[in-house]
This record gives structure tokens, sequence and C-alpha cells, in this order.
């Protein structure tokens, strides 16, 4: 496969028509990580797996219960060809290039203009692997891997980082010492003595850190 450098972006999808075609294993998979981010679903396929009927029955992705039409790319942001027909994806993918649609060919990495990547989500943070289509099961095997060390308290920490950023940007005017508050949050090294069990002291020594004066 050809080395390509790919270049990683976090799309928002939210309240945004996202097209999935087909309605088998993979579409399921695709269709639920549009839904986690809040897409307005469309799925066109005249079968459907019974996850993704339960899914339809609850009102939660609208469903066109028949095959692909080139209307219904109209309004789409972001299309994924996920029928088990070759040569359908591969004119879906012709027909969203020439509309500029970003897509998705679930059995073909060239056509594709982008790859969906395996997903860490902890809360605000998300971490994407890819491999670029070389090895979907490699990208797999590392999202479990790093699972293992980056557990739900990242969530809580960014949550809290968040916050934190608001009011040290109303509170100092001065990036260089915004920068200077930043350094002593977040050391080098912070990841090695994060534990979770300490994160409300941690907190509480951040809070006193930036209402107390500075320099
Ligand atoms: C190009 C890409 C297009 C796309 O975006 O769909 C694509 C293409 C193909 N996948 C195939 C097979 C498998 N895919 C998985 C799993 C995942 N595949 C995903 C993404 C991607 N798969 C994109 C590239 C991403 C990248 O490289 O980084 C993940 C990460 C995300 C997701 O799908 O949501 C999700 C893991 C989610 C997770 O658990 O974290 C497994 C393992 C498993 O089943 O768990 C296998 C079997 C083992 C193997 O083959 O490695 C086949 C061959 C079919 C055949 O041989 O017939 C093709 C087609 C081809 O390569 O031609
Ligand atoms: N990207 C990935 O992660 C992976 C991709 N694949 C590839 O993805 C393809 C799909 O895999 P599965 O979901 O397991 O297949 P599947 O056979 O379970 O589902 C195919 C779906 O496409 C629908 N379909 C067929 N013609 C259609 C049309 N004209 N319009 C709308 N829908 C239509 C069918 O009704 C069916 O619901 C496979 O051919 C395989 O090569 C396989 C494994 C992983």
């Amino acid at each position: 496969m050809e080395q390509l450098n790919l270049y990683p972006v976090a799309i928002k999808v939210q309240g945004r028509r996202c097209l999935v075609v087909g309605g088998g294993n993979v579409a399921e998979r695709k269709v639920a990580g549009l839904q986690e981010c809040g897409a307005e679903v469309v799925l066109v396929s005249p079968e459907l797996t019974p996850e993704l009927e339960r899914l339809v029955a609850s009102g939660r992705v609208i469903h066109l219960n028949r095959e692909f039409e080139e209307g219904d790319l109209e309004g789409v942001h972001l299309a994924i060809c996920a029928t088990d027909n070759k040569a359908l994806n591969r004119e879906i993918a012709r027909l969203c290039e020439n509309r500029r649609i970003p897509v998705n060919v679930v059995d073909n990495p060239e056509l594709s203009t982008f790859f969906v990547p395996s997903v860490i989500r902890r809360g605000p943070l998300c971490i994407g692997i890819t491999t670029g289509g070389n090895s979907p099961l490699l990208a797999r095997r590392l999202r479990e891997e790093l699972e293992e060390h980056i557990g739900p308290e990242f969530g809580e920490l960014t949550l809290f980082l968040g916050k934190l950023r608001q009011i040290i940007q109303e509170r100092f005017s001065d990036p260089e010492k915004r920068r200077k508050i930043w350094e002593k949050v977040l050391p080098p090294g912070f990841f090695a003595h994060f534990q979770k069990e300490k994160m409300n002291s941690w907190r509480k020594q951040v809070e006193e850190c930036i209402s107390s004066p500075w320099e």
C-alpha cells in the first residue's frame, strides 16, 4: 500500500446530515460512531441488521428502505459506502467526489477521501488511531492497549482543565503568564504522577495556585 500522509482532523457532525449506504455489520459500526457524535444519520438500505432495525424503530435514524439513488446525496456533509457491492461503492465514491462530499468506502481505501479511525473517548478527550488502511486490526489492538492506561478519570481531568482554562483566560491577560501557569498545572512528566485517587487533592492545589497572586 502506498505511503500517504493523512491530515488528521476532528469533524463536528452534530446536527449535520451524514449518509450511510448499506445495512450490514460494518454499516452498523459506522452508524453507531456517527450517532455518538449527534449526527443526523440517513441510512439507505433494503436490509438491516437487528441492531439497526432497533435504532430505526427508536426514531434515532432516518431509514430509506430501498436501494441507493443519486438524490440521496443532496444536503449530505459526509458519506459512508458500506454495501457489499464493490461496483456500487465505487460509483457512490465517484458521485461524492464530484460533489466534494468527503467519502469513506469501507471496501476500498484508495477511493476513500477519509478513513474512520479507532477511537478512545473519555469525555471531551478523543484519541483517534489510524493506519491509513494498512492494518485496521493493528489500530484496534493499539486502542485496546491504550485503553488500559487511559481510564475514565481522563474525561474528568479534561473537563476540569477546560473550565480552568476559561478562568485563566479571563483572569490573566498576559499570554506569557498564562503559559507559565499551564507549565505549573501540567508539568512535563505529569502523566507518570497522575493518579485518579489523588485527583481531588490535585484539583485543590491547582485552584489554590491560580487564586494566589503570581510573581
Ligand atoms: C480503510 C478502512 C475504511 C473504513 O474507514 O472503514 C477499513 C477497511 C477495511 N477493514 C477491513 C477489515 C477489518 N476492519 C476491522 C476493524 C476496523 N476497521 C476500521 C477502519 C477501517 N477499515 C479503515 C482504515 C482504518 C485504519 O487503517 O486505521 C476501524 C478502525 C474503525 C471502524 O470501522 O469503525 C475498526 C476497528 C475499530 C475498533 O475496534 O477500534 C477489523 C478488525 C475487527 O473486526 O475488529 C478487520 C479485520 C482484520 C483486518 O483486516 O485488519 C477490511 C478488509 C475486509 C476483508 O478482508 O474482506 C477493509 C477493506 C480493505 O482494506 O480493503
Ligand atoms: N471497513 C471495515 O471495517 C470492513 C469492511 N469490510 C467490507 O465491507 C463490506 C460490507 O460488509 P458487511 O457490512 O459485513 O456486509 P453485509 O453483506 O452484512 O451488508 C451489506 C449491506 O449492503 C446493503 N446493500 C446492498 N446493495 C445495496 C444498494 N444498492 N443500496 C443500499 N444498500 C445496499 C445490503 O442490503 C446489506 O445490508 C464487505 O463487502 C467487506 O468487503 C469488511 C469488514 C470490515
